[in-house]
């Protein structure tokens, strides 16, 4: 898979393109196989969408522009956008790109995703230990809920 053929596949999604520069303050919140995750502030909220009141989002980093690379970019957009508007899964805003170092020719594409600015879910019940049971089986209750969407929406 060419970064040509992704380029056709993601314009036919019609996914809205931020300019990298609108970000600023990077400060790396963890990393997969594939990407670097990244805190970053925007310059200007308006910029991102003007029904959301965001000053912050997470720019997942893609690594390479390697075939791999490609692949699970374009099947983590398509899945994104099938969950996009449930409120208990993490928002996909659209796309922007950069130069992952300074000797890439190529810039490699970063999406421009909600925060999650609260943690692990480990650090969370770590930090929390009066969590109560009720409290256990409300986030349950939250995460069955999120998969059962996913589900629903033929994420699998
Ligand atoms: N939207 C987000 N808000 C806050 N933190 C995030 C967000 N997305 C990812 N992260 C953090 O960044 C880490 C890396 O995320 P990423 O999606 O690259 O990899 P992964 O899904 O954890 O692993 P892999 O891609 O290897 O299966 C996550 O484990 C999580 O801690």
């Amino acid at each position: 898979m060419s970064t040509e053929s992704v380029e056709n596949e993601l314009e036919e999604l019609d996914i809205k393109h931020y300019d990298f520069n609108q970000f600023k303050d990077f400060e790396e919140i963890g990393a997969g196989a594939f990407a670097t995750v990244y805190r970053a502030n925007l310059i200007d909220p308006k910029l991102i969408n003007s029904n959301l009141d965001t000053e912050y989002v997470a720019l997942k980093i893609f690594k390479a522009n390697d075939e791999a690379s490609l692949k699970i970019l374009l099947r983590e957009i398509k899945l994104q956008r099938k969950v996009d508007m449930y409120d208990k899964i993490i928002r996909f805003y659209g796309l922007t790109k950069t130069k992952v170092s300074q000797f890439d020719r190529k810039l490699s594409y970063v999406l421009v995703l909600e925060l999650a600015d609260s943690g692990t879910l480990r650090n969370y019940l770590q930090q929390n230990q009066k969590f109560g049971w009720f409290d256990k089986l409300h986030l349950a209750q939250q995460l069955v809920d999120a998969i059962n969407h996913m589900h629903s929406a033929d994420c699998t």
